[in-house]
């Protein structure tokens, strides 16, 4: 039932929910990762099922490919698709700039590849993702098993020469293994507190030997859905600003909640 809901949940719905108006028949679609992305794959899912509406759907983890073809997606690879009209994701920050953090789920190396060879890349958050200056977040970066202490080395020296405030950097774990992601790498989260220049950033952590990527998104984001908790949608657009405010209303019949909240 919709009032078991979460605020946040709510919130992440209605953002997901206005962005699959975004996505018309015959789009190559990039599906992200992450609780959020899930709420839009069940909408897409849903819009498949009783609209009709025909996708195909290059999915950014295992995780998100698994559900998409629950939910009756039809799932092709990137190198199939070759090129995308559109993705969609979350994020676990975003600033003015549309710029972003990703990765909290550690699927930051297909999803970059994925927002990247997509026509227009939308961002879909809850409001509480919203910050003045990235870095609050720990930022993930993806790095190669072999050599994985001297790639963390070698990339806290990097913080200090570039001046950055905190240099915390801890191996992700899962459980008292550390997390693998779905390339068979390792993630290393910096702990930042905030980033004064995230392109330098960007450019200068993929120079470290044994970065794969890191989850700096910068200038690929097109357009950031902000839902908030009471139903409200914000579109906000690179280009243009804040282009509509609108309200979803949440039904208490509505299926695809009650599939949502299970
Ligand atoms: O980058 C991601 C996964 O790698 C996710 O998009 C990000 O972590 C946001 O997740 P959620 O929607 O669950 O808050």
């Amino acid at each position: 039932m919709p009032g078991e809901l979460s605020p946040i949940d709510k919130a992440k719905f209605v953002a997901a929910k206005r962005a699959v108006d975004y996505v018309e028949d015959g789009m190559r679609v990039g599906l992200g990762t992450g609780s959020t992305a899930a709420w839009m794959v069940r909408c897409l899912g849903e819009l498949v099922r009783d609209d009709g509406l025909k996708i195909k759907g290059v999915p950014t983890s295992t995780r998100t490919a698994a559900l998409a073809r629950d939910v009756g997606i039809e799932v092709i690879s990137l190198d199939e698709a070759k090129w995308l009209d559109l993705t969609i994701d979350g994020a676990d920050e975003f600033d003015g700039d549309l710029n972003l953090i990703k990765g909290g789920g550690g699927a930051l190396l297909q999803e970059k590849i994925v927002a990247t060879a997509s026509d227009q890349m939308i961002v879909i958050a809850d409001v509480g993702k919203e910050v003045e200056t990235l870095g609050a977040f720990p930022l993930p970066v993806e790095v190669i098993p072999f050599g994985w202490q001297t790639t963390r080395a070698l990339v806290e020296e990097m913080l200090i020469s570039m001046d950055v405030l905190g240099r915390d950097v801890t191996l992700r774990m899962n459980g008292d293994r550390p997390f693998i992601t779905d390339e068979g790498n390792h993630i290393l989260d910096l702990h930042l507190n905030r980033i004064g220049n995230p392109r330098q950033l960007a450019m200068v952590l993929n120079q470290v030997p044994g970065v794969v990527e890191n989850g700096l998104f910068i200038d690929i984001c097109d357009i950031v859905i902000v839902g908030y908790g009471d139903g409200r949608v914000e579109t906000r657009d690179i280009n243009q600003g804040t282009i509509e405010q609108d309200r979803l209303d949440f039904v208490e019949n509505d299926n695809l909640f009650t599939d949502l909240a299970d």
